[in-house]
This record gives structure tokens, C-alpha cells and sequence, in this order.
């Protein structure tokens, strides 16, 4: 079998672990990475073996002079890949689209960068089979990814009328938390809605959602609160079925401890996961409430992981090596270890 051959330019937070992920699918491989520091995180990824590359002219020469080993520059790197996934700093992504046209490498973005840098915002249960074969497609922030997967199970159930939602967003990740964040207040977005909200949008049209989004002094994880009016009255079991029978939802419960977002952070590392990641969206079970055609609940975004199954699917979309989005998905969630329940196994 061909694997898709991959770059990732861009080895941060999201960079990382697209490597990482890449590198566990039997039908792909990681041609390389590119950024253009040399700090701690560029050496550990040369002691594993990646190929590291200079991003641009002016960091080669550094990067040389601490050491790394380089395996190249970015045009060496994009012309061993098929497809690369830039995962640079907003407003980095778009000036590199033309680069990577004129390499003839199909690219993937981030959320960072807005809907029109390619004409298509991508979640794999939503919309995988419109980015097949495309040039380039945008995988939507961890916010919005939530959101069209939470949301979207319902609307796939028939469930889903409209839906307002509170997201009480991390401050800062943490390997940034020397550098920036706040402390000791909450800072409300100046807008509403929020822009989480319309660019969920992006990938399902028709969506009745609105968002207000607040910034709060803490850095481990986002946590969304909803309130949502059904299509009718339906019973709780009819909800919880709908978000079970949808991929990347996992149910939490307060009764198992799990009462607050370093809980499920601290589960996370107890479970063996590679860098404590939760690629699931972790929607609380035992708080869920259904009132005839109201439903409420509340749900935990691990921001630095979760677009990443979706960046996988993106790789298979673009590159057209699987055409069923089920078959893609299930692949991926098997190569990483996804679950549909932490602590109770129904998988
Ligand atoms: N951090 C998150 O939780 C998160 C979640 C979802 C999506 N995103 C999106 O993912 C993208 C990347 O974000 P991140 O959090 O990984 O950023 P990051 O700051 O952690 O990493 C960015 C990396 O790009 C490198 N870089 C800077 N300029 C470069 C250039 N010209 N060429 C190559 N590399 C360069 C930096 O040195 C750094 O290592 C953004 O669009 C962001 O909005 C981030």
C-alpha cells in the first residue's frame, strides 16, 4: 500500500501531536517537521528521530548553530510530501498557502485561520465526504469542533431546534503559562455571539446556535454549557442516545469523581494517555437534563487535543486514499485508542 506522505510545519501545541499521530497511522508517513526555533521541544522531536527542517531562510543558520541536526528546509521538506498540515501561529498559516500550491502539496490549516484562506472548514462526522480530493481545507478550532460534534449529534437524531451556548475558555496553554494568561478575573469576549458559534457555521450551514464566550485564569481545558430547545419533547435516555450513537463524545460522571476539569485532565494521565491528551469531547452524563423540549448540559473540551483525529481524517479527505468517512474515523479512533466512556467500557 502507498502511504500518504505527510509534513507538519509548525511544531507547537497542535504541531506535536499531528506527528505524533501521523506516525501511528498504518497508512501514512511523517516525512517531517518544520519550525524555525530550536528550543527544547525541536530537540526532543530530533532525539525521536523525526527529520526537523528550517521553516525559513533566516532560522536555518540558528538552528544550526545550536546543534539540531537539519534534514533540510521547507521546500526539501514539502517535496517529499504529499500533504502538509501547518501548524504555525495564526496569521503565519496564510501567507504559506502559496507556498505549499507552488509545491504542488495539498495543505490543512488550522482554526486559527479563517473559513475563506480555503473555502472549506472541516469536522470528519460533518462534512468529510465534500473535502474529498480537495486542495486544502481548514480543520475548525477546538471549540467549534466540539461544538459541531455535540450539536451535530443531535441534529442527527432529528433533535436539534436551536441551541445558546456559555464557553468559559482556558486562558493559556500550559507551556505558555510563564508567558502569558490571566490571573484572578474573568474576561468576557466584547462580541455576542461569540465567533465560535458562526464558524460552526462553516461546516453545518444551517445551524441555530448563538455562543458567549468568556476567558478565565486557568489553563487546563475549555468547559461549555448548554441550553437547547428540541424539535420536540423527548426523554433524557432519547438525548443521551443521540450523543452516544455520535463518534468523539465521551460520557463522564460526577459520581465517579470526575466533578471538575482537573479531574478528567488527572484521568487522563492515569489512563496512559500520550501526553495526557483527551481527544474526546467529555460531556457530563449524570448533569444532564431533559424538561419536555428542553435539554441542558455540560461538556469539557481538551483544547490541545481534540482537533487532532479530525486532522488525521483531513490527511485521508484531501489525499483520497478512503472515500467512507465512517471507515476513516474508526481508523483513526482505533490508531489513537478513542473511547465513547472513560471508566464504564460499552466500546
Ligand atoms: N493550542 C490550542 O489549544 C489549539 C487548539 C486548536 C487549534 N489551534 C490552532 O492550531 C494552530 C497552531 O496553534 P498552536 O497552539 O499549536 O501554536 P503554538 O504557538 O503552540 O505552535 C506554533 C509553532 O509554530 C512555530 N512557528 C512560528 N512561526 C513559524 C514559521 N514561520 N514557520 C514554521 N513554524 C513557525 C513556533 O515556533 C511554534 O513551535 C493555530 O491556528 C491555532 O489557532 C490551537
Amino acid at each position: 500500500m502507498n502511504k500518504v506522505r505527510v509534513a507538519v510545519n509548525g511544531y507547537g501545541v497542535i504541531g506535536k501531536r499531528v506527528a505524533d499521530a501521523v506516525a501511528l497511522q498504518e497508512d501514512m508517513a511523517l516525512a517531517g517537521v518544520a519550525d524555525v526555533v530550536h528550543d527544547y521541544r525541536l530537540q526532543v522531536a530530533a532525539q525521536r528521530g523525526f527529520a526537523i527542517h528550517a521553516a525559513t531562510f533566516e532560522a536555518e543558520g540558528a538552528m544550526r548553530a545550536a546543534g539540531l541536526a537539519l534534514a533540510g528546509n521547507l521546500a526539501e521538506l514539502l517535496a517529499k510530501a504529499d500533504v502538509v498540515v501547518d501548524c504555525t501561529p495564526k496569521k503565519v498559516a496564510a501567507v504559506n498557502k502559496e507556498v505549499y500550491a507552488a509545491a504542488g502539496v495539498k495543505s490543512i490549516f488550522h482554526g486559527g485561520e479563517s473559513h475563506a484562506l480555503t473555502g472549506h472548514s472541516f469536522v470528519a462526522q460533518a462534512n468529510y465526504a465534500s473535502a474529498i480530493g480537495r486542495e486544502s481545507t481548514r480543520v475548525v478550532s477546538c471549540n467549534t469542533t466540539s461544538i459541531v460534534r455535540t450539536l451535530g449529534a443531535l441534529r442527527t437524531a432529528g433533535l436539534l431546534k436551536r441551541a445558546r451556548g456559555t464557553l468559559i475558555r482556558r486562558a493559556s496553554d500550559p507551556w505558555e503559562a510563564h508567558a502569558e494568561g490571566i490571573i484572578n478575573t474573568l474576561v468576557p469576549e466584547k462580541t455576542i455571539p461569540s465567533h465560535q458559534g458562526p464558524d460552526a457555521r462553516t461546516v453545518i450551514p444551517d445551524l441555530d446556535v448563538v455562543t458567549i464566550a468568556v476567558k478565565a485564569p486557568h489553563n487546563s481545558s475549555h468547559l461549555h454549557t448548554w441550553w437547547v430547545e428540541l424539535t420536540r419533547p423527548a426523554t433524557r435516555d432519547e438525548v443521551l442516545a443521540a450523543f452516544r450513537a455520535a463518534p468523539r463524545i465521551a460520557f463522564v460522571r460526577s459520581s465517579d469523581g470526575l466533578v471538575a476539569l482537573n479531574s478528567t485532565v488527572e484521568l487522563m494521565s492515569d489512563l496512559g494517555r500520550p501526553r495526557g491528551d483527551m481527544w474526546e469531547v467529555a460531556l457530563w452524563e449524570d448533569v444532564l437534563a431533559v424538561d419536555g423540549d428542553q435539554a441542558y448540559y455540560t461538556y469539557q473540551v481538551f483544547n490541545q487535543a481534540i482537533v487532532i483525529p479530525e486532522t488525521i481524517d483531513a490527511i485521508r479527505a484531501l489525499s483520497g486514499i478512503e472515500s467512507d468517512p465512517s471507515a476513516s474515523i474508526a481508523r483513526t479512533d482505533a490508531a489513537l485508542g478513542l473511547r465513547h466512556d472513560f471508566i464504564h467500557d460499552r466500546d
